[in-house]
């Protein structure tokens, strides 16, 4: 269904993504790690289309993305949703108006001037942020939510343009370990019970392995890795990130475990 084939992006002299190839047969949650300048941020923008490839080619479901222009590429977009570190809400906005958004792809420049949603869109806006555990925050200021509540909102924005693939670019960077296990989860389960593609670009292993059913692992620009968690040994996991031998798995973790070790502690009678 999605086939990236020799897919390359240069910046001048230099290669951040060179020559990647990979393809995905039917919908799964895939990891993309890689240290800091590896190419896993600007890989998923040509796969947007936010940022146009200088070689390759990006296939979905037979269909090639790859130069697509104006109507074209916002439809392709719409199937393609992405997320983001930072969210990129608009924080003076509330939630709900923040989730429409998502459908401005489908509106007319009058009724987004307007702010015209029909009432069958907010009613599905809610939908979805009731299904992420945020329905309470609806009226709110985006500004005025929780970083991990944020990040559910640009969950909830993505799924309103009812995408096929969610690009998600490090989207829990920011946040503390136990907001990283929700956000997370939801994804996993958006993946899950949608049968959506999740393509996410994450900085820590324990994360990778923890919720991908595959990881593609970069280095200067190049996917040096295409497998399963269990073949992501610390040893290939070392090679990926260009370290020595010192490389301690510790440092790329995000500690979800270790949370989930605590409660689990907390669990135990004493
Ligand atoms: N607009 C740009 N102009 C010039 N160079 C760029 C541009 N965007 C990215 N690069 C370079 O391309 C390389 C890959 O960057 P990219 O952001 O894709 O890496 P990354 O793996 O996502 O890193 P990070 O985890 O820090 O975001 C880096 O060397 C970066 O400096």
């Amino acid at each position: 269904m999605l086939d990236v084939q020799s897919l390359t992006k240069r910046f001048g002299d230099k290669k951040a993504v060179d020559s990647a190839s990979f393809s995905v047969e039917k919908p799964a949650m895939i990891g993309i790690i890689g240290r800091s300048g590896a190419g896993k941020s600007t890989l998923l923008r040509m796969m947007n289309r936010l940022s146009d490839a200088s070689e390759g080619s990006i296939t979905f479901d037979g269909q090639d993305v790859t130069h697509l222009r104006g109507k074209d590429r916002r439809a392709w977009q719409s199937r393609c949703a992405m997320i983001f570190q930072q969210f990129n809400l608009v924080p003076r906005m509330d939630v709900v108006s923040n989730v429409l958004h998502g459908t401005l792809n489908r509106r007319s420049t009058l009724a987004t001037m307007f702010n015209l949603y029909p009432a069958s869109d907010i009613h599905q806006a809610i939908n979805i942020l009731d299904r992420l555990g945020i329905a309470e925050q609806a009226p709110k200021r985006a500004e005025a939510l929780s970083g991990g509540q944020q990040q559910r909102v640009a969950i909830a924005r993505a799924l309103m343009q009812d995408p096929d693939i969610i690009l998600a670019d490090e989207p829990i960077a920011s946040l503390d370990p136990m907001n990283a296990q929700i956000v997370m989860d939801a994804l996993r389960r958006i993946h899950e019970e949608d049968g959506r593609m999740v393509i996410c670009n994450l900085h820590t292993l324990d994360t990778a392995r923890r919720y991908c059913d595959r990881v593609i692992g970069m280095r200067d620009g190049r996917i040096v890795f295409d497998g399963s968690p269990e073949q992501l040994t610390t040893g290939v996991a070392r090679d990926i990130y260009g370290a020595g031998a010192d490389f301690s798995e510790a440092a790329t973790s995000t500690a979800i475990e270790t949370l989930d070790r605590q409660s689990n502690a907390q669990r135990v009678p004493a």
